[in-house]
């Protein structure tokens, strides 16, 4: 569809339930139905993901997701906040809290009984899927790349040798009943090959979606991507899987994420990547930042007129816990600025 006539559908914005989801690097949360436009939000912080059920449930408290890839030295940030976020009071408790980084397994462990949450976690190849099993996942997430050399930066192997891992990968989680969710880095650009055909992410794509893949989750990995770049990639991946099986992951380091999640929404998308506070980031996408911040998006949605069941209040204090934790700024714009604002400023 031309990009002109995609930006002329008005309203309604949402012509499928929306989801909203993260990657391994994002976070996501669930909100209330408005009428017929339906939210489901997923999130994933760089530690671990929580998954509610549209409409299910509310979001009580925000906790943090694995990101997991079973090395010891490649495992990302794997910290755990202790328990959750608990929003019905003021601090955060944190009790018996570990800040050192624990190995994934470890993490794994500490957030196996978190009820209404899901963890999915990265396995790059048989190896980190059989540790990942036996560590107690219930879910697992492959992440081959459209670029060639990313793939062999990322994962030690080009695109095909990967996704002939993800098969096997994909093929043992059926055999287990574990679903997996597949992740596509450098859906618009890579830091090594500048920018990636479309057609190449749809046969990524593609592979993963024959291989059983239950969500392929599109990752601007470098954040280059625009609308205009990004709307071709999309349809060449629509053309190949069905719609209601993808998901966007925009990393935000050029600010383009919202602007591509709202075209990615105006196509028929309805799970979207997120972070809380923009955590995240890729080791082998130098200065690439997190995804977008969670609070940047329910904020957009919000402004949409999506009625979301999210209190973005509680939701810029588990960002701002967690980024006292890791002793950094929050990458939120939204969030930022409503701690700035008075309360009747931030009803706007
Ligand atoms: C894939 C590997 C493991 C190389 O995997 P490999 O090519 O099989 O490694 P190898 O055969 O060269 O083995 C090297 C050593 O690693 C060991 N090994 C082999 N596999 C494992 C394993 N699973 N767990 C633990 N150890 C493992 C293996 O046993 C051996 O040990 P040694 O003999 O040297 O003592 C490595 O390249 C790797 O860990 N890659 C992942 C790096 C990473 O975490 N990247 C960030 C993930 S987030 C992301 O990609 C972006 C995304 C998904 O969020 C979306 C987006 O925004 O784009």
């Amino acid at each position: 569809m031309a990009m002109h006539k995609i930006l002329q559908r008005g309203r309604p914005f949402f012509n499928s339930p929306l989801k909203l989801a993260s990657s391994p690097s994002s976070a996501s949360h669930t909100f209330p139905s408005s009428g017929h436009e339906s939210l489901h939000v997923r999130e994933i912080t760089n530690t671990r993901e929580v998954r509610n059920e549209f409409g299910k449930y509310h979001i009580k408290d925000l906790s943090q997701c694995l990101n997991w890839t079973s090395r010891p030295h490649y495992c990302s940030h794997g910290y755990v906040v202790n328990r959750h976020f608990a929003s019905d009071h003021n601090d955060i408790c944190t009790k018996g809290f570990s800040s050192k980084l624990a190995d994934a397994k470890d993490v794994l462990a500490a957030i196996q009984n978190v009820e209404g949450a899901r963890f999915p976690v990265l396995t790059p190849n048989i190896k980190g899927f059989e540790a990942a099993v036996a560590a107690g996942a219930k879910e697992v997430a492959v992440f081959p790349a459209a670029s060639e050399s990313f793939s062999k930066a990322n994962l030690n192997c080009g695109i095909e040798d990967n996704l002939a891992r993800c098969r096997d990968i994909a093929s043992a989680a059926g055999s287990l009943s574990i679903p997996v969710r597949g992740y596509i880095s450098c859906v618009v650009g890579c830091p090594l090959e500048g920018s990636i055909a479309p057609e190449k992410v749809a046969y990524v794509a593609k592979s993963l979606y024959e291989m059983g893949c239950a969500e392929i989750s599109l990752g601007d990995t470098i954040g280059v991507g625009t609308p205009g770049t990004v709307v071709p990639m999309l349809e060449a991946v629509l053309d190949v899987v069905p719609t209601d099986m993808v998901a966007v992951h925009f990393h935000d380091t050029y600010g383009q994420a919202l602007s591509n999640i709202l075209i990615s929404l105006q196509m028929g998308i309805s799970t979207v990547d997120s972070s809380v506070a923009g955590l995240g980031g890729c080791p082998y996408a130098k200065g690439a930042t997190g995804n977008v911040a969670t609070e940047d998006v329910v904020y957009m949605l919000n402004g949409l007129g999506v009625k979301t069941n999210v209190d973005l209040g509680r939701l810029m204090l588990a960002g701002d816990f967690i980024c006292k934790h890791l002793g950094r700024a929050s990458g939120s714009k939204a969030a930022t600025a409503l701690s700035k604002v008075t309360s009747h400023a931030s009803k706007l």
